[in-house]
């Protein structure tokens, strides 16, 4: 399998038929970059473990937290307002001091990775305020998502184009021109140029309209089956929970329940606090 064959996300014996329906292969997963320590056995793909920390010298806003995903599947982290959700991704990627806790992925310790090497280990994160440069076209935009790659990315932007085909539509078009749906979908697709491991998505639909949240959801879906674990942050708890292998409510920068979406959705306290009933 060529380099050009590689798609987004990774390795080994997943079906990315679903993603990809050209059948085109996935990446060797042997991409490594700066110090990483061991893992432990049966870790899940991803996993911030007991992570205890806050911003600088200030206060934890994280007290032992503890957020995963596993392989090919969608974890969603749910909670009120505050709660520490964002600041928990952020922890996970890196651009946060974590004062206990470690962060592994794929088997190894990358705790003292800092965020750009974590892209490089395979971590491709989408912040809440997506970074897309609105004066650039919707293709530069994309190309900046290839900054770490080495090969000829084309292949990998004609499968993010498949997935988000409005967005290749207006390809040539500067990306400020776009709906906020579609500009959230560039932010996705410039993430999978990185062609990462995991993808972490913070509130992915945030602003959007519901038709966009259910076909952004679709494809993040699509994303997951297709063997790319997804770890996402969501206001919308009901949907999320609805599409989640697993789902974390923190409150308070403490995991409060963790479940299936399905069990969490059918938990009184739950539903009675987070769900509206
Ligand atoms: N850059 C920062 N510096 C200091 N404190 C911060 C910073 N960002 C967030 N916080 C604090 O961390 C706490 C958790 O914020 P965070 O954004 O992680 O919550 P959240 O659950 O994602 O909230 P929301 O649902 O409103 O986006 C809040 O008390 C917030 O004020």
């Amino acid at each position: 399998m060529s380099d050009q064959d590689a798609v987004f996300g990774n390795r080994g014996n997943r079906d990315w038929s679903v993603v990809n329906t050209n059948g085109r292969g996935s990446i060797d997963g042997t991409r490594r970059s700066g110090p990483v320590g061991e893992g432990r056995a049966g870790d899940p793909f991803l996993i911030g473990e007991a992570m205890t920390g806050g911003y600088g010298s200030g206060p934890d806003i994280l007290h032992d937290c503890t957020i995963a995903v596993e392989q090919g599947q969608i974890a969603v982290i749910v909670g009120p307002n505050g709660a520490g959700k964002s600041t928990a991704m952020k922890a996970i990627f890196g651009m946060l001091h974590l004062r206990q806790g470690s962060v592994r992925l794929n088997g190894q310790d990358i705790t003292a990775l800092n965020p750009q090497d974590r892209v490089k280990a395979g971590m491709g994160f989408v912040p809440q305020v997506n970074n897309i440069f609105p004066s650039m076209t919707v293709e530069e935009n994309l190309e900046m998502g290839a900054y770490i790659r080495r090969d000829d990315f084309k292949a990998t932007m004609e499968q993010v184009y498949e997935l988000f085909p409005a967005v290749a539509a207006k390809r040539r078009q500067a990306a400020g021109e776009l709906s906020g749906g579609q500009r959230q979908q560039v932010a996705v697709g410039r993430a999978l140029m990185t062609q990462p491991k995991v993808l972490m998505l913070d509130e992915p639909t945030a602003g959007v309209s519901p038709i966009v949240m259910d076909e952004l959801f679709d494809r993040i879906i699509a994303i997951a089956r297709g063997g790319l674990p997804v770890l996402m942050v969501e206001q919308n708890a009901r949907q999320a929970m609805m599409i989640a292998d697993k789902a974390y409510v923190l409150v308070q920068g403490a995991n409060a329940h963790t479940g299936t979406g399905k069990e969490l959705m059918q938990n009184d306290e739950v539903r009675r606090t987070f769900l509206g009933g």
